[in-house]
């Protein structure tokens, strides 16, 4: 057996996001959401489950505090419903918006938690979607203002932010494929999109240093790994594009101010057309404090002429899969940490989601979910190494504490080490939350 040993100053944390668990969708003056018209539209979410009750955390956000006081966690990474905020999108604010963040905020200071605030994550207000949305370029200064008044309202309580969650799945998952809200099917537009939020991103982290918040301010790509099936430069120039597309599409803009030319010419060739305008680069490339990376799954792929978007084909090989059927590829977090040190220096990061599905039922009042447990193992066993390696990891912060909507899976796909029964709401640690726990209070792991 092996200790895997982790930092003296490690975070430990988890996840979760506004429209996964909050439920009431129509209360305390919350406004709709892109998620509510796109979980409503038919065919679009399994089961066609939405997020109107989920998992009820706007009222049962005490009892969610209670369980990560017991799990041990230092930070726990939440995010703000635009539309509980700013009901319209922008313009009047809805006090009882602020008032519920403040009471989530104070349980969680109050237990010794730090709150790592997300302040986008894809609950867009849907008055700002019916104006063009992340495409009309008002909605980043929509983006600012509801910035700008979450730095100003949470200051001194609030020390660490990030202001995008996956822009990859805001841009291209949800306006390129499409499977996402609002479901667009348009690479132009999902291009045009990813530079209107880098642009929206920069803005804001420019207004957080004009105000002079107290804390730190980042983002949070999410990441994937393709390795080569073969030392074939076919094969490896693929796999460099679809990895290109998640990480250095996002990073290259933020950490060199600019676009990676193998991809602007590779997007060219497909017809897409940039509209950068002037100083844009300039804004987006603001320094961040830190770097908040997601990653779940890699695969082994080569290059296939003419196939989808980067000319590149899956190779299926016998690996392990979890059961939303990603393939268990910790060695990818490994080569993301690694190419994004190569590529970035020594930018301190924080694995702000890594986790798993899998769907095991309560038995007897406990949930043997032994799958997730072997995926932690494996995942931070590769992030041990990234850090053996040189790898700034400031912190680890699992997706997610409970299970939840998950988007179009809707709630068929569990990702949480506590069970959530969706008919009583009632919350089950998991074997994993237990392994979590000891793992929290040890700060090492036995592998
Ligand atoms: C039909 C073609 O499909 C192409 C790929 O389609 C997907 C779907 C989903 C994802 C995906 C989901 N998650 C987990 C979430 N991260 C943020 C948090 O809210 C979690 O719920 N990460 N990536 C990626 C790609």
């Amino acid at each position: 057996m092996t200790i895997i040993q982790f930092p003296k100053d490690m975070k430990w944390g988890t996840a979760t996001a506004s429209y996964q668990i909050e439920g009431a969708a129509k209360e305390g003056g919350r406004g709709i959401s892109i998620w509510d018209t796109f979980s409503k539209t038919p065919g679009k979410v399994v089961n066609g489950d939405n997020g109107d009750v989920a998992c009820d955390s706007y009222h049962r956000y005490e009892e969610d505090v209670e369980m990560m006081k017991d799990l041990g966690i230092d930070v726990y990474r939440f995010s703000v419903a635009w539309p509980r905020i700013f009901p319209d999108g922008t313009g009047k604010v809805n006090q009882e918006g602020l008032d519920y963040y403040h009471r989530l905020v104070d349980k969680l200071l109050a237990n010794g938690i730090e709150p790592m605030c997300t302040l986008y994550h894809w609950d867009l207000p849907q008055a700002l979607q019916d104006k063009g949305g992340w495409n009309n370029r008002e909605t980043i200064d929509a983006f600012v203002e509801y910035a700008t008044l979450m730095f100003n309202e949470f200051s001194g309580k609030i020390n660490k932010w990030l202001t995008l969650n996956e822009p990859w799945c805001i841009s291209f998952l949800s306006n390129y494929i499409g499977v996402h809200a609002p479901g667009n099917q348009d690479l132009q537009l999902a291009t045009q999109i990813s530079h209107h939020l880098l642009v929206a991103h920069g803005k804001s982290v420019q207004k957080f240093r004009e105000l002079n918040i107290d804390g730190e301010i980042g983002f949070a790509p999410n990441t994937t790994w393709l390795e080569p099936f073969s030392n074939r430069q076919e094969d490896i120039d693929a796999c460099n594009r679809e990895i290109g597309w998640y990480i250095e599409w996002f990073m290259d803009p933020v950490f060199k101010g600019t676009y990676p030319s193998f991809m602007v010419d590779w997007f060219k060739k497909k017809g897409v057309e940039l509209v950068i305008e002037d100083g844009d680069m300039e804004i987006i490339s603001q320094p961040v404090d830190f770097l908040g990376i997601n990653y779940y799954t890699g695969h082994i792929a080569r290059y296939k002429e003419n196939e989808g978007l980067l000319d590149w084909e899956l190779v299926e090989m016998n690996y392990d899969r979890t059961d939303i059927g990603w393939p268990i590829f910790p060695d990818g977090l490994y080569n993301v940490l690694t190419r994004i040190k190569e590529s970035y220096g020594d930018v301190p990061i924080y694995i702000t989601e890594n986790g798993s599905c899998y769907n095991d039922e309560p038995e007897n009042g406990r949930v043997h979910d032994t799958g997730r447990i072997s995926y932690l193992e494996q995942h931070l066993t590769a992030l041990s190494r990234a850090i053996a390696s040189g790898v700034n990891i400031k912190g680890y912060i699992t997706w997610s504490l409970m299970d939840n909507f998950e988007w179009a899976e809707g709630y068929t796909m569990r990702f949480g080490i506590v069970h959530v029964n969706y008919r009583t709401l009632e919350r089950t640690k998991k074997d994993s939350f237990y392994w979590y726990k000891q793992t929290i209070a040890n700060n090492w792991f036995e592998s």
